[in-house]
């Protein structure tokens, strides 16, 4: 390789006690039952709770098959179904004491301008003009001139900070100065590429998979000065195609490091680092991450040399932070030590809501109603743990909340059904469709993107003002990320963490990282749907609206599940598919880690009432859980928290950005005429976006 840089890119301890419900005036006393947050009922018969969704309803469905959309007719001829009453049986809620989490804020912006930097003037310009950006984020004012000054660094500072600036720019000045420059269009990332517009000699080049590896190799025959990669595919090249030379290095900038150390790529580090440190001793150094993990400090020692260490989460690691930083540290409760920690964004609002697991359904359904239907210009991520929960609830919710809300029922706006728009993401998604899938997203003003976590860590998505967790992540590092995904560079963002009540303690284990989250009510999410008429019991539908109480919000929100539970019952094919997703669900559930395993227990789970939140109106017969935990072996969750097998295993399952990619069945990645380099978008947005089973 003739470059000079190389980037790897990636892409109070409270107790739950229970709490007295406090309804709104019409409800009852305060019961623990969580059948008595609504006023009792029967048995809840299909015919009975008859929803009267209009519009594409029946277009999609036919009215023989998907009796939540036929005519009155039917209704009559149709047996009542007998099914179990949401609200009945249900555990009790606990009540959360919330610890109180000392949080510091910090203002992700300086006042400082890029221009007082003395950099290049071309870069200055390139930043304000083309980048449009003026003023630095504390991240990119404490590394940018310490990088410049050729000082090796350990950067760490929250999610969606502007990390990738703050070494891209130092890079790109210091290697503007280069003497032998390559005559070579370029084509790149958008932030390297936007910053390289003036510097036409200096040519960034990526692997990262879906290429052919002659092609790279000829690429990199003709001179890259900086190089992106994915560890796995240069270590492929540094093994077979041996093409690549390290002898001139300048820098080596490893980002996203707690991401590479998560997906178990140790060895392919040790790999490169040996082969970098074979041929070229003096190189500057920057290793940047939004946790610093045990992985993450041990890296460090291997690769750095003498590094400053940069943070905004800590003013006593901080040798350039200026006064007024602020900031919510979070930090490991194993090691207590500082160094283990991350950083919240202070404009994210976290929020919990506990949820019986026979109304989970109904409660996420409602949230994103409430989103979409009810509220202007709302761009929400939900976090699902397997690819096939993403599929179930991708298609469940186009073919129920979307065709039932062709025409807009009264209370909402008449473009309140343009508004519900789902998109999905997940790594058994081709490579192409995912990044269309991604690209969409991007660009869209609103809508509801259901995902793995294929999209918790390193994707930019703009404008995103809800995280929805919809399965609790298996570490506090992946909740971090996973509310990173909004409030970045300083907008507002909000994240909502879905759990059954007997996982409140989860609650506790957030808190003793200093995870603060407010409690926001069930009923308070399933009250949106008393705003939608859509939703209203059939004998009342001609009824002038009567007064809204708890008992209205159960019947309606009772109406809506037998539209699921309608749509998944409507055929054989569907009910064996809701089964698969709800195996899916247990064999997902079966994989927390250890320590979690006191609050996420397999056997903790009521299948029947899981079975509900799939649109099962009974547990399957089949489906115990100690059948799925046999078979769970094969399919194994990762355990993002530790370094085990597992996470080596997950490792060769996915196969990412982070792998070679040489695998077969690489779809491939538009290239540019010209260049034939893919048409990434940054350091780790697009190439994240290869992950195949996440
Ligand atoms: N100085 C700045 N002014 C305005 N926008 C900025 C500035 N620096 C970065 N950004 C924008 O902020 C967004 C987040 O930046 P970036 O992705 O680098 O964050 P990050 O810290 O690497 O996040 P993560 O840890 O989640 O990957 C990007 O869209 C980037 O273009």
């Amino acid at each position: 390789m003739d470059g000079a840089a190389f980037s790897f890119g990636m892409g109070t301890q409270a107790k739950a006690t229970k709490r007295k419900y406090q309804t709104s005036s019409e409800a009852p006393p305060a019961k623990r039952r969580n059948e008595a947050l609504f006023l009792p009922t029967k048995k809840t018969c299909v015919k009975e709770t008859q929803m009267n969704f209009k519009g594409k309803a029946q277009k999609t469905f036919s009215p023989k098959k998907y009796s939540a959309s036929t005519s009155d007719r039917n209704q009559e001829e149709k047996p009542c179904i007998k099914t179990s009453s949401l609200f009945k049986n249900n555990p009790e809620i606990p009540e959360l004491h919330r610890p109180v989490v000392k949080q510091v804020q910090e203002k992700v912006f300086t006042s400082d301008a890029f221009h007082e930097l003395g950099l290049h003037p071309h870069l200055i310009s390139t930043i304000n003009m083309v980048l449009k950006m003026s003023s630095m984020t504390r991240v990119q004012k404490q590394s940018i001139p310490t990088l410049l000054e050729g000082r090796d660094a350990l950067v760490r500072s929250q999610t969606g900070s502007g990390k990738t600036l703050a070494y891209c720019i130092p890079m790109v000045q210091s290697l503007q100065a280069m003497k032998s420059k390559i005559q070579l269009a370029l084509q790149s990332f958008d932030i390297v590429q936007k910053l390289l517009k003036p510097f036409t000699w200096i040519v960034p080049g990526v692997l990262m998979g879906g290429e052919k590896r002659k092609s790279e190799k000829a690429r990199l025959r003709k001179g890259i000065n900086i190089l992106i990669s994915t560890p796995g595919r240069l270590v492929d090249h540094i093994k077979s195609t041996k093409n690549i030379h390290f002898s001139r290095i300048q820098w080596l900038v490893l980002d996203e490091a707690d991401r590479i150390l998560d997906l178990g790529f140790e060895k392919d580090l040790t790999v490169i680092l040996n082969a970098v440190n074979a041929e070229c001793q003096k190189r500057q150094n920057v290793l940047l991450s939004a946790t610093l993990t045990e992985g993450v400090a041990w890296l460090a020692d291997i690769s750095l040399h003498n590094p400053v260490s940069i943070s905004v989460l800590d003013e006593s690691h901080d040798q350039f932070n200026p006064k007024g930083t602020v900031i919510q540290e979070v930090s490991s409760p194993q090691t207590s030590d500082k160094r283990d920690s991350f950083a919240i964004p202070e404009s994210l609002t976290q929020y919990v809501a506990l949820v019986p697991s026979k109304l989970r359904l109904v409660t996420l359904a409602a949230f994103i109603l409430q989103k979409c239907k009810f509220e202007k210009d709302q761009k929400t991520i939900v976090f699902f743990s397997s690819c096939e929960l993403v599929e179930f609830h991708y298609n469940l919710f186009l073919e129920t909340l979307l065709s039932s809300t062709g025409a807009p029922a009264s209370g909402s706006s008449p473009s309140a059904s343009s508004r519900l728009k789902f998109l999905r993401l997940h790594g058994n998604m081709e490579q192409e469709e995912r990044t269309a899938v991604f690209q969409e997203f991007s660009h869209s003003k609103r809508g509801v993107l259901l995902c793995t976590d294929v999209a918790a860590r390193g994707l930019d998505l703009p404008h995103v003002t809800w995280i929805v967790q919809y399965n609790a992540p298996s570490s506090p590092a992946e909740y971090i990320h996973r509310i990173g995904r909004t409030a970045r560079i300083g907008c507002r963002g909000s994240s909502l963490l879905i759990l059954a009540p007997s996982e409140a303690e989860y609650v506790n284990s957030l808190a003793s990282h200093k995870i603060n989250i407010s409690e926001i009510k069930m009923e308070d999410i399933l009250s949106v749907l008393t705003k939608d008429d859509c939703f209203k019991r059939r004998q009342w539908e001609n009824q002038k609206s009567h007064a809204v109480g708890p008992q209205e919000i159960r019947e309606r929100a009772t109406v809506l599940q037998s539209v699921f539970e309608d749509y998944v019952h409507s055929s054989e094919r569907r009910v064996s598919w809701a089964k698969k997703a709800l195996q899916s669900f247990i064999r997902a559930y079966a994989t927390y880690p250890r320590e979690l395993k006191p609050i996420f227990h397999v056997r903790s789970l009521h299948l029947g009432h899981v079975a509900k939140s799939f649109g099962l109106r009974d547990a399957p017969q089949n489906l115990s859980v100690s059948a799925v935990k046999k078979r769970k072996a094969k399919l194994k969750r990762p355990d993002l928290h530790k370094r085990t097998e597992s996470k080596h295993r997950l490792a060769e399952i996915l196969r990412s950005e982070y792998s070679s990619g040489m695998e077969a069945g690489v779809a491939k990645v538009k290239s540019r005429a010209g260049v034939g380099r893919p048409a990434a978008r940054r350091r780790s947005a697009l190439p994240s976006l290869g992950l195949r089973k996440k």
